[in-house]
């Protein structure tokens, strides 16, 4: 059993309540973070005896570098090969980059788990692998406001630049020419611009082109009408705005649904003459059809500040093309962007890999500060349940069949359990395997191990005061090497509750319990009679092993009871050999927390 582990650790602050998992790295002392966030997602790190290693591999602000040399080894080691990085990533705790580092699956798997966060100081996490950061638990976490403005700003100088052909005869001038009729621009004023992908910079964006005089309308399936229309914006479909505008904007995030979203159809589709700015991502549009598009006038011209591959060949077509203006994915790069995703990012991966909550995770579910404080200690009881319920299994039953019921006073809505299920995942799997199980990878390694987990709730009458009366786990077709966890439905069940802010196992099979969730557990059923709980005790005594709990619960008088011990340390097997041997005990089990 590898449940006293001491390279992993999964106890959130148990006593109280405070916004921050108990355990990790040295403590050492840290500029206070700030507090302007409201969710944050849970990380369990490992535990570490020594300073944690930081890769930073792209430039990054001197006031995130400063942050995390209070807390790390800080490696600035910039233009890796991905060779270099699969080489050096094994020696480090937390990786940072920006937009021009592939941390590819190679990158996950050479890490030999050691690679516990990954900090994108910017944010598009489209050149991070993020289904192989969750299956090796690594979390990873961006800084998606620090460069929102400079984005948006950098969008409108594009604009304004391609629309007067400030590029061009910027280029002319300098090399002698005086052309004056051949810049003529356009106008922006009375324009539709169509902002493609309302979110953080579109919106920005949209602003600023309002104040510039242009009829602003968007596109973005998930955006919210009325955020859009407070700002006198009209969001319409994909068509509709490609179809309207005079100038399209792009904004959105590279994903599969997005990658060459701007194609020749949708190209054939826009009004003769339109142009395009790009500081999203190359990969949105299909670069061979915008070049068409442009040799054929349907696109006038277009300002791209991102490309499919970074850098371009030199002898790329778009890039040397007359209609384009080009820079080399400058979006984010301005002193103050630059200062403020570096703190941000530094600010998220210390906190990570102190085990505190990283506000901006990608992949692992985000759970309200109220929430978090609310659960700390039904998410111990969460896995103490799952790891006792385990540890009941008879070995060689595998475990497929998991049942996690919830029974509270509170509306089914009212509770957020995702947290509860991560850990009690981490309960059932981590004794039985050598995976490190934390939020972010607890669904996919119990998919992985073919355990389906299931969720109940049970509305019960009274006051809600507590988030949860009780938990039960169960582990359904197996075999318990303790007969007595097996309820009358034939698996095997604990149940638990917390008590004076501390969980406690409650119930084992059809048996009322009551015992402390600490230390270890000696579970012995016995035929209920006088002498028992004396003869147990004296053998513990005898061996200096102190017992902080004891309970029995019977079914009926002088029938059968299991009796519960809580002891702080490991009996020898001598000793707990010697209970066995009690006449009137019939089985008992050892179960570490
Ligand atoms: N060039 C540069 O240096 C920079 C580029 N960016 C890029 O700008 C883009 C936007 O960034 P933010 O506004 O911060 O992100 P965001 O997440 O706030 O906004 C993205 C918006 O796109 C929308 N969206 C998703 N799928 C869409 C689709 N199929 N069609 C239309 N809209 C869709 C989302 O609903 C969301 O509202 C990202 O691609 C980001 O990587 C951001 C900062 C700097
Ligand atoms: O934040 C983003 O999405 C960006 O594209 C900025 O990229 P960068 O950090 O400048 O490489």
């Amino acid at each position: 059993m590898s449940a006293g582990c001491c390279t992993r650790n999964s106890v959130f602050a148990p006593t109280k309540p405070t916004l921050s998992w108990k355990f990790t790295l040295p403590s050492k002392t840290l500029p206070p973070l700030r507090k302007t966030t409201k969710r944050f997602a849970v990380f369990a790190t490992f535990i570490s005896t020594s300073k944690p290693t930081v890769l930073v591999a792209e430039k990054l602000g001197e006031a995130g570098l400063d942050l995390l040399k209070k807390f790390a080894n800080v490696d600035c080691s910039y233009y890796l090969s991905p060779e270099e990085l699969c080489s050096k990533i094994s020696l480090c705790d937390a990786l940072i980059v920006r937009s021009g580092t592939q941390v590819s699956r190679e990158v996950f798997e050479s890490s030999g788990g050691r690679l516990k966060v990954v900090g994108r100081a910017g944010v598009g996490i489209d050149n991070v692998d993020l289904p192989a950061a969750t299956e090796h638990g690594c979390l990873v976490v961006n800084a998606p406001t620090a460069n929102t403005i400079a984005a948006a700003e950098h969008g409108i100088a594009l604009l304004t630049a391609m629309a007067r052909n400030i590029a061009q005869a910027d280029a002319s001038i300098k090399s002698g020419k005086w052309q004056r009729s051949k810049y003529v621009g356009v106008s922006l004023v009375g324009k539709t611009i169509a902002v493609m992908g309302f979110g953080k910079v579109g919106s920005e964006v949209a602003r600023r082109a309002k104040g510039l005089g242009m009829n602003v309308i968007a596109h973005d399936p998930y955006a919210p009408a009325d955020r859009a229309r407070a700002i006198g914006v009209e969001l319409m479909s994909f068509d509709e705005a490609i179809s309207t505008a005079d100038f399209i904007s792009l904004h959105m995030p590279l994903t599969p649904a997005t990658s060459k979203i701007f194609n020749d159809e949708a190209f054939s589709r826009m009004k003769k003459g339109a142009r395009i700015v790009n500081v999203a991502r190359g990969g949105v549009i299909d670069e061979e059809a915008l070049l068409r598009a442009l040799d054929s006038g349907i696109v006038a011209q277009a300002a791209l500040d991102v490309f499919t591959e970074e850098p371009p060949a030199k002898d790329n077509k778009l890039v040397l093309h007359e209609n384009v203006t080009v820079t080399p994915h400058l979006g984010a790069s301005t002193a103050e962007a630059q200062e403020g995703v570096a703190i941000e990012i530094a600010e998220a991966v210390v906190g990570a890999l102190k085990g505190e909550l990283a506000s901006t995770a990608v992949n692992a579910p985000m759970v309200s500060a109220e929430v978090l404080s609310e659960l700390a200690t039904f998410v111990t009881l969460a896995e103490k349940l799952g790891r006792l319920a385990v540890q009941l299994v008879a070995g060689g039953s595998g475990v497929k069949s998991v049942k996690v019921t919830y029974a509270s006073a509170r509306g089914p809505d009212d509770i957020d359990t995702r947290l509860l299920r991560a850990m009690i995942i981490k309960g059932v799997i981590e004794p039985i395997s050598s995976v490190f199980v934390n939020l972010v990878n607890a669904d996919f390694i119990a998919k992985q191990r073919g355990v389906n987990l299931t969720e109940e709730r049970i509305t019960l009458d009274g006051s809600p005061e507590n988030p949860l009366e009780y938990i039960q786990v169960q582990i359904a077709n197996v075999e318990s090497k303790f007969a007595s966890a097996i309820s009358d439905f034939g698996e095997i069940r604990v149940e638990g509750r917390v008590k004076d802010g501390k969980p406690h196992l409650t119930k084992v099979g059809s048996f009322g319990v009551d015992v402390s969730l600490e230390g270890s557990i000696i579970l012995c059923r016995q035929v209920d009679q006088p002498g028992i709980i004396g003869k147990v005790g004296s053998i513990l005594g005898d061996e200096n092993v102190n017992v902080n709990f004891m309970s029995v619960g019977r079914i009926a008088t002088q029938r059968q009871a299991v009796m519960t011990i809580g002891v702080d340390e490991e009996p020898r097997k001598e000793v707990l050999k010697k209970i066995g041997d009690i006449a009137a005990v019939e089985e008992f089990v050892f179960l570490k927390l």
